[in-house]
């Protein structure tokens, strides 16, 4: 097998509309739209209805898409009450990720297989995922769920549903400027098996269910999770080249940092990055300039050891900026989520519903049996009562 198809790497699987990325000179385009404009000029409701119906809303449009999210967003009460009899200890993905599922269970009529009901479902699972987050993190707290409100902006209210008091203006700015930045990004490993489900004929709660569970790892979205684990371990930024350096002489990584795609800094980690020392200044912490000098170590050591330049990706900053946000730690994955439902929603109507060709097929990637250690096949079938117990070697 070619080393560089690894992982389906430069492995062409579909033509998409959604987004383009230039990882040389590190670009990201949603729709035609340059990331850096959207953060200037949207808000996450435009730039959800950009990535759905493909083109920027009018006012009457946008008005319309956000009252529908207004609508969906409250749990209903048999969810709430499967929250409560969860063990405290489950992992707000895990529970993101079954409380997708059970949402196939109150759609108005899940065998609906037209774009409209596709839509329909998107905008359900936009407007609820930040209303499960938030439940989860109360009832694990022992505190009541709180009701969405009547009116204010995706943002304002996922972070009224977490605390229970409404938020500053300012805070629903840098959310609403996190959730525009994760919005979407191509054929990313959550957003792929998203599509492979899609290709499936699975349904759209199936599809976004095993997105939440890819999104979860740590090579992917769980990294920001991972990330403010080792800001939390280097404690202080006199020990960041000590650590950083011990790290990488392991063979271990530096979550943050690396790209699959980008061979510079990735546009969205520049304006995390801003973001999150503006908060630092404010609350007077050290949680940027530790992420900072991490950033820097890790080149420099790269650099001098002659390994592949890395750069930030969109996990790193984002890890300090929530923490000083007070936002509990093991929240940072899940408000990718919440994020990345827009864009994961839009391809898997892509998926199932492009009308140009190629139109996509059932994915099915070819493997190369390399065999095992009875040899490549013919092997002979040893009873059970036959079989020594230290006969298989790896
Ligand atoms: C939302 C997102 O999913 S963004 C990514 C989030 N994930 C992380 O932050 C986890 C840390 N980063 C990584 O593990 C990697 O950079 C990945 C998985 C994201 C991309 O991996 P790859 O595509 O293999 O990266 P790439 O081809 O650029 O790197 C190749 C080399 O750099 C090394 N490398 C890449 N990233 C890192 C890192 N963060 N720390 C240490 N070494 C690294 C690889 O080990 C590899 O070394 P080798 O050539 O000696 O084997
Ligand atoms: O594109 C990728 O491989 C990962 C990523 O940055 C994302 O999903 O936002």
């Amino acid at each position: 097998m070619d080393a560089r198809n690894i992982g389906l790497r430069n492995i062409e699987v579909a033509d998409t509309k959604i987004c383009s990325i230039d990882g040389e000179n590190g670009k990201l385009i949603y729709r035609g739209y340059d990331i850096l404009d959207l953060v200037k000029h949207s808000t996450f409701e435009e730039t959800a209805y950009l990535l759905l119906f493909g083109e920027l809303p009018t006012a009457s449009q946008l008005k319309d898409f956000s009252r529908r999210l207004t609508e969906a967003r409250g749990i209903p009460e048999p969810l709430i009450k499967n929250l409560k009899n969860r063990p405290k200890r489950a992992q707000p993905m895990d529970v993101l990720q079954s409380c997708v599922s059970e949402l196939a269970d109150y759609d108005l009529n899940i065998e609906d297989s037209s774009k409209e009901a596709h839509v329909r479902r998107a905008i359900t699972l936009i407007a609820k995922i930040p209303a499960i987050v938030a439940a989860w993190n109360r009832v694990r707290n022992g505190q009541h769920v709180v009701d969405p409100l009547e009116e204010g902006s995706h943002a304002a209210n996922f972070l009224y549903m977490l605390r229970g008091v409404e938020p500053s203006a300012e805070e629903v700015k840098v959310m609403d400027i996190c959730l525009i930045l994760h919005a979407e990004h191509s054929f990313n490993a959550s957003t792929f098996a998203a599509r492979e489900i899609a290709s499936t004929r699975a349904h759209m709660y199936a599809c976004i269910s095993g997105a939440v569970g890819a999104l979860s790892g740590e090579l992917h979205g769980g990294a920001n999770v991972q990330v403010m684990k080792m800001l939390l371990e280097i404690a202080d930024p006199a020990n960041v080249d000590k650590w950083v350096a011990s790290r990488l002489q392991s063979g271990g990584r530096i979550m943050g940092m690396g790209h699959a795609v980008y061979r510079t800094t990735d546009p969205r980690a520049d304006v995390l990055a801003r973001l999150s020392k503006e908060i630092s200044r404010e609350k007077n912490n050290k949680w940027y300039e530790i992420t900072e000098r991490v950033e820097r170590a890790t080149k420099k050591y790269m650099l001098e050891h002659k390994r592949q330049a890395i750069y930030p990706n969109v996990d790193l900053y984002s890890a300090s900026l929530y923490y000083s946000m007070g936002i509990p730690m093991d929240l940072n994955t899940p408000i990718f989520a919440i994020s990345r439902i827009a864009g994961w929603s839009a391809h898997v109507i892509e998926e199932k519903f492009a009308e140009a060709a190629p139109k996509p097929a059932l994915y099915r990637p070819k493997a190369v049996y390399v065999g095992k250690y009875c040899g490549p096949m013919g092997c002979e079938y040893t009873p059970l009562s036959g079989r020594q117990e230290q006969q298989h070697t790896s």
